[in-house]
């Protein structure tokens, strides 16, 4: 496990704008290549923020033709998941509000949008969006984040990791 805490402590680091920023492990629901019932988000840097292009598909249906919220609300985590790459050090999800504008249909490509709103000694207050191609926002997202230590993810241990 700490090997793996380590490898991730690598992944701060810089990354110059439209890069693509790395997923935060293998099987992570957000962004995880491995994940079968995963979103497989990609982020780009994007300025100071983070950017990405979404389609749900029907493993994240709710109502027909409609993404279920948990599901929007999961790729909105992970893509501020993502924006922590820019900060240099890993924070987590203290607070998160989702406001459900208009439906997000499954198989229609959306554009997500993260960006840091403001620091406040170990809290980051970050905003984000999902937009439509013609540029209607369909959800639009505050949360608060709080800063740990790589340790704070030694109190899990994937199937199969020693906890070391
Ligand atoms: C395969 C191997 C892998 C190896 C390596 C893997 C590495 C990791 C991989 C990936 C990671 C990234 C993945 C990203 C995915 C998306 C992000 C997520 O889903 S994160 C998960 C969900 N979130 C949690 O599980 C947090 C659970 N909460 C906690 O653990 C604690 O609350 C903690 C440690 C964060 C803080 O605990 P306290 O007891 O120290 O403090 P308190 O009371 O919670 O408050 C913290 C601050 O927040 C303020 N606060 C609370 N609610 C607030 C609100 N609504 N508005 C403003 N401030 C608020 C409080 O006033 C306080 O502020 P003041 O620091 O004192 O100034």
């Amino acid at each position: 496990m700490q090997a793996l805490l380590a490898m991730w402590a690598e992944k701060f680091t810089v990354y110059p704008d439209g890069a693509e920023l790395p997923t935060h492990h293998d099987h992570c629901l957000g962004c995880g290549p491995n994940n079968p019932h995963g979103h497989h988000l990609r982020a780009l840097r994007h300025g100071d923020g983070v950017q990405a292009w979404h389609t749900f598909d029907n493993r994240h249906v709710g109502a027909p033709g409609i993404v279920h919220g948990g599901a929007v609300a999961t790729v909105v985590d992970d893509l501020y998941g993502c924006l922590l790459f820019l900060e240099g050090g890993p924070a987590v999800t203290r607070q998160l509000t989702i406001e459900y504008l208009a439906p997000v249909l499954i198989g229609a490509e959306y554009r997500l949008q993260a960006d840091v709103v403001r620091r406040e000694g170990r809290k980051l207050f970050v905003a984000a969006r999902a937009t439509e191609p013609a540029g209607r926002a369909v959800i639009t997202s505050t949360a608060v984040f709080v800063k740990v230590s790589v340790e704070h993810f030694a109190q899990g241990s994937p199937p199969g990791v020693p906890a070391d």
